[in-house]
């Protein structure tokens, strides 16, 4: 893609900078020179992908320690009109920043990011015992509430290096429970076509079941097996009309054009009542699936071929 004498693309992250989302898009090469808007919550990097206001939307999807974000992967599947086009990993570490004089022991209000948070509690709990969770709307942002009298904040998790963006000092280090956590995001834009498979790929899908079927779930799960293709995430989340019912979130490896997952996607589109396509796109570990000769696009390719052919009369019953 080139936009060279077009106008610059826009895309919408979640700031203010120095975020682990500013992170993420600062491995997307064609957003280099581009605009980026910092926005306060994932609601609105979405609205400003399917307004127009901007090209591409930056958002967390999932964390290592925790699973899913949940409510980036209800507003994909309720959004209409959304594709992921790219997948993109950073590691995330925490520190606990203060004004500068503040001592550990003058800590009781700590904002954070809910799910930074969630990773720090253990923490928190033993260094501060009697503190109390302010909600902060990213980890960038808990730092710039210390410096918001009306929130009365007296520490905040932020991501290391946040002494180059505010005024504070460090009280501690590598706060979170598991000093390897990582959060996969993902970029998304209005619907266009599909790129071209890579060779390591992943393809994300919400299926809902048809509902009273007994193993219904063992079906869909069937249609992958069957086509060799592996599933690298599968969560249930309420669809949310009455209780009981659930869709399923999936990312399978490979690429809605390699043919066994083109396969396995027209066989789960067949039983499911409702599948929402959400993109194609190179992973960002750049793992290629391991395909055996039994589902590898030529194997798919020669069976189609073959039965064309018995249909024709230009083969017989051969192999
Ligand atoms: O991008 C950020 O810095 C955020 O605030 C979202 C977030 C929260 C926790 C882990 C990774 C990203």
């Amino acid at each position: 893609m080139s936009h060279a004498s077009a106008a610059p693309r826009r895309y919408s992250y979640l700031g203010p900078a120095g975020t682990f989302t500013e992170a993420a898009l600062r491995q997307v090469p064609e957003a280099e020179g581009q605009v980026w808007n910092p926005v306060d919550n994932l609601g609105e990097a979405l609205n400003d992908v399917v307004t127009g206001a901007s090209d591409a939307a930056m958002i967390a999807i999932e964390n290592s320690i925790d699973g899913g974000v949940t409510v980036a992967q209800d507003a994909l599947a309720t959004i209409p009109g959304l594709r992921i086009i790219g997948e993109y990993l950073v590691p995330v570490r925490f520190v606990l920043v203060a004004r500068p004089g503040t001592a550990l022991s003058d800590v009781s209000v700590v904002a954070g990011h809910p799910v930074a948070y969630g990773q720090c509690r253990a923490w928190l709990d033993g260094a501060a015992p009697t503190h109390r969770h302010l909600v902060a709307t990213s980890n960038v942002q808990a730092a710039a509430d210390l410096f918001d009298p009306t929130k009365g904040v007296d520490a905040a998790i932020a991501p290391p290096g946040i002494e180059a963006h505010y005024d504070v000092e460090v009280l501690a280090e590598g706060i979170a429970e598991n000093p390897d956590a990582v959060t996969r995001f993902v970029l998304v834009s209005r619907s266009v076509p599909v790129g071209e498979p890579t060779g390591a790929d992943k393809t994300s899908l919400m299926v809902e079941l048809p509902e009273d079927r007994p193993g219904a779930l063992l079906d869909l799960l069937e249609q992958f097996a069957a086509r060799g293709v592996n599933l690298t995430l599968l969560a249930s989340r309420p669809i949310g009309d009455r209780m009981g019912r659930y869709r399923f979130v999936i990312d399978a490896e490979g690429h809605v054009k390699d043919e066994r997952v083109a396969d396995a996607l027209l066989g789960v589109k067949r039983f499911s009542p409702k599948v929402s396509f959400l993109g194609s796109y190179p992973r960002a570990d750049r793992v290629a699936a391991t395909i055996r000769d039994l589902h590898d696009d030529d194997t798919f390719r020669d069976a189609r071929d073959w039965l064309r052919g018995v249909i024709e009369g230009t083969r017989d019953g051969e192999a």
